[in-house]
């Protein structure tokens, strides 16, 4: 039967989350590699109870919705799914003609046309809960990592230790050989783009390339492969509402993977885990803006710093705390990331985190300034704060040296609108650099200072003229509307 030892059988039925957490800590310490399928079904079962074919009790018992419901998930489920996935690949691989301790690139193109061929034609490949081997054995149907992470799963199988998986923002692949020195797709990326399976990634194809991280993916070793699977848990039951029972799942995983330094050159899994944090704070654990700075020093300290979402993660964060200025800064770094790349066609998903902050995040945020009066009054605001505006420049800056030398352009006429709207929410004396709290430092007050008695002529009605110019900036802006940002929630309430 199943390739089951007593010891995993030891933790079944699961019943709640803490049985869960000891499977996964089991497989994480028992000093043989962590079985990959068998974790990737148990989370398949689990999400898809608690997401797809969850029967959210009728109006009647009310109350239940608000009782946590955990699935029990049975020995012989697993173990049923676990030898269809180990004899469907034994079946399909014959290995006599693959004799060494390596996989060769032959086979690991054999591996994902046999993962390949067994999907079903048509399905909607960007549909949510379609990344475990769950969805594959059961449904035929796996996204874009549910494919590469199958192949590895696939090889962990065949008893090879060396093909692993290779993670940038947006892609995954797998490296291979001695000492990992072999690259392949096993996958496809992106909407009507022709798959290059079985193609190995070259210093061509990853140089100013955000899809290939300019040559810094993350490459996992098996620990990390069960990372990516619990950090790849997608808590959606509708566009609009979370599983809060499956979101508890993922952060203690998380938190035990983190725990174990299984997260440490993860910073996507950091960023993510810092989300969970925000929604559901555990006590006595790391804050989210701690985890979110681990994931930057991250990706500064293991991948030369040449990854964006752990800024966005960070500024999506402080713009949702409405720390405007640390956002700002976030955006900045971000942007002073992207601009070492080349923009092309199959980075679409990164161009559009730069569109919604460029376009949509920025521009509530100084609606809103904008009408905060206090602030403008006393001039805490961005609106007068030298340092927010050289970070706003920054992250246009960085923009545009994304797009120059880029085959595909980044900018159009939206752009240019959000730009100007933005920009002319900033004091003029910001703009133009007139220190109007006369603290430049530079001793010669009267030249700043708004209210200094022997000022010259002049130098008031330069003054005078900056404050006209800046109050007539003022009445521009638009009625402070709060911008309240779509809060993720969970079961029970809307997001
Ligand atoms: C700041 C953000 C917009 C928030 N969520 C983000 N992501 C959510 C989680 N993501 C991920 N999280 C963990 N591992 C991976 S591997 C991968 C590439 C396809 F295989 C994506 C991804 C992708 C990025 S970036």
């Amino acid at each position: 039967m199943a390739g089951f030892r007593d010891r995993e059988k030891q933790f079944f039925p699961l019943q709640n989350i803490q049985d869960v957490v000891k499977l996964f800590r089991d497989q994480l310490t028992c000093g043989e590699e962590p079985n990959l399928s068998l974790l990737s079904i148990v989370l398949g079962v689990i999400e898809n109870i608690l997401t797809v074919n969850r029967a959210i009790p009728t109006e009647v018992d009310n109350s239940a919705n608000l009782e946590p419901i955990f699935p029990v998930v049975e020995l012989h489920t697993i173990e049923a799914l676990y030898s269809k996935f180990e004899s469907h690949i034994k079946r399909s691989v014959d290995l006599t003609k693959f004799p060494g301790p390596h996989a060769t690139r032959e086979l690991v193109k054999h591996v994902s046309d046999v993962i390949w061929g067994s999907l079903t034609r048509s399905f909607y490949k960007d549909k949510a809960h379609l990344q475990s081997l769950y969805s594959f054995l059961t449904g035929n149907k796996l996204d874009c990592f549910g494919v590469a992470f199958g192949v590895v799963a696939a090889f962990q199988v065949l008893g090879y230790k060396d093909v692993h998986l290779a993670l940038s923002e947006d892609h995954a692949w797998v490296v291979f050989g001695e000492n990992l020195a072999e690259t392949a797709e096993v996958t496809w990326h992106g909407k009507g783009n022709e798959d290059k399976r079985g193609q190995p990634i070259t210093a061509g194809t990853t140089e100013k390339s955000w899809l290939y991280l300019n040559g810094y993916p993350v490459i996992c070793t098996r620990e990390m492969e069960v990372s990516s699977i619990v950090s790849g848990i997608n808590l959606a039951i509708t566009t609009t509402m979370d599983s809060v029972e499956l979101g508890s799942l993922q952060q203690e995983l998380l938190w035990l993977l983190y725990d174990m330094g299984h997260l440490k050159k993860y910073p996507m899994a950091l960023g993510n885990l810092g989300d969970l944090e925000e929604i559901t704070p555990s006590e006595n654990r790391k804050k989210p803006i701690e985890l979110f700075q681990e994931a930057i020093a991250s990706s500064q300290e293991y991948y030369n710093n040449q990854h964006v979402y752990p800024y966005t993660y960070l500024g999506g964060y402080l713009y949702r705390k409405q720390d405007y200025n640390g956002a700002l800064q976030a955006w900045a770094d971000a942007a002073s990331v992207i601009k070492k790349y080349n923009y092309n066609r199959e980075d679409e998903e990164i161009y559009k985190e730069f569109l919604e902050i460029a376009n949509d995040l920025i521009p509530s945020m100084m609606k809103h300034v904008a009408g905060e009066n206090a602030a403008r009054i006393h001039h805490t605001s961005l609106l007068y704060n030298p340092e927010s505006y050289a970070n706003f420049l920054r992250f246009y800056d960085g923009i545009c040296e994304w797009e120059e030398d880029s085959p595909t352009p980044v900018l159009h006429i939206t752009w240019a609108k959000q730009l100007v709207f933005s920009i002319s929410k900033f004091d003029i004396s910001v703009r133009i650099g007139v220190d109007l709290k006369g603290e430049n430092g530079d001793g010669d007050e009267s030249e700043d200072s708004e209210d200094d008695e022997n000022s010259s002529g002049e130098t008031k009605d330069k003054n005078q003229n900056v404050k006209e110019e800046s109050s007539r900036n003022k009445t521009d802006g638009e009625d402070g509307e709060q911008n309240t940002t779509k809060a993720r929630g969970r079961v029970g309430r809307q997001k």
